[in-house]
């Protein structure tokens, strides 16, 4: 049978989208999304998005497969992507620019913006050491500046649950940090027992500050939605940034703000469709 398939990608985090309406099981088994996700042998892609029927009242539900084939709960670039992919299926019948989708991480509202941005209501972040879940302080404290070990070094360390799991810590120059050798070392630390994303960030002005990322399940990506948002989260509890900034990420600027009004984060970017093919 034949698959057919939509590339997309928020900021160069590139995703395969399968049209997935018709049954509540992803089509695609998580050792075909490794085999998919290969840059040499397959499709290439950091992840697989499948766009199923909607579950508790919601329009529809977002599962994604990292590039390793780990189930993560929320995708920050997916779900911009999928809110376009969603558009362009329904074309003509599409009734509304906003969508309920119900992902593992909770129910999150893409909206399609009149230029072209999609803009995403991505919840409130969850702050106690349970709910990232670490055991670097006692289930129910935060994790705000602590000192972790990770490859002979002490960094100080906060963590944000945005859907997924995050790790985030300040730096003075992104460009010098080697991601390759210490991001599998914080993905796999005792600490984080579901694993963990990291984000170093170098902060330039209150509302303007430079991101790397080490994904859980992907490595390093382009860009990192729900990362951005942890790491503003994050410089909004260390004093260091406003409650609303720009992140610019190897692949390009994402807006983040938290507000005040409803404590909820909202993230502004780009969804670029790429291609169409048929997985045989
Ligand atoms: N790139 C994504 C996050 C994808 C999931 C992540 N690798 C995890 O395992 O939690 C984003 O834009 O948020």
């Amino acid at each position: 049978m034949a698959i057919e398939f939509t590339k997309y990608h928020g900021l160069g985090n590139d995703f395969i989208l399968i049209d997935n309406r018709s049954s509540s099981e992803p089509v695609i088994t998580p050792e075909q999304a490794v085999k998919l996700c290969d840059r040499h042998f397959g499709i290439g892609a950091d992840g697989v998005i499948f766009a199923l029927p909607g579950e508790n009242g919601t329009d529809y539900t977002m599962r994604i497969f990292n590039s390793d084939g780990s189930e993560p709960e929320m995708c920050g670039n997916g779900i911009r992507c999928l809110g376009a992919f969603l558009a362009d299926l329904e074309g003509d019948a599409k009734k509304s620019d906003q969508y309920r989708i119900h992902t593992l991480g909770g129910v999150m509202t893409p909206q399609l913006m009149p230029d072209g941005q999609v803009k995403v209501d991505m919840g409130i972040p969850r702050l106690l050491a349970g709910e990232i879940p670490t055991t670097i302080n006692p289930a129910n404290e935060k994790v705000i500046n602590q000192p972790l070990e990770v490859a002979g070094k002490t960094w100080d360390v906060t963590c944000v649950n945005m859907g997924n799991p995050h790790c985030i810590t300040f730096v003075e120059d992104v460009a010098t940090i080697p991601l390759e050798v210490i991001g599998p070392q914080f993905e796999h630390h005792p600490v984080f027992p579901q694993r963990i994303n990291t984000e170093f960030i170098q902060v330039v002005r209150p509302d303007y500050v430079k991101m790397r990322v080490w994904e859980r399940g992907a490595g390093i990506t382009l860009a990192c939605g729900t990362g951005a948002c942890a790491s503003l989260v994050a410089g909004v509890l260390t004093q260091r940034c406003d409650r609303k900034a720009t992140v610019e990420l190897p692949g390009g600027p994402l807006l983040i703000e938290w507000s005040q009004i409803d404590q909820r984060l909202y993230m502004t970017g780009p969804a670029e469709r790429v291609f169409t093919g048929k997985i045989d």
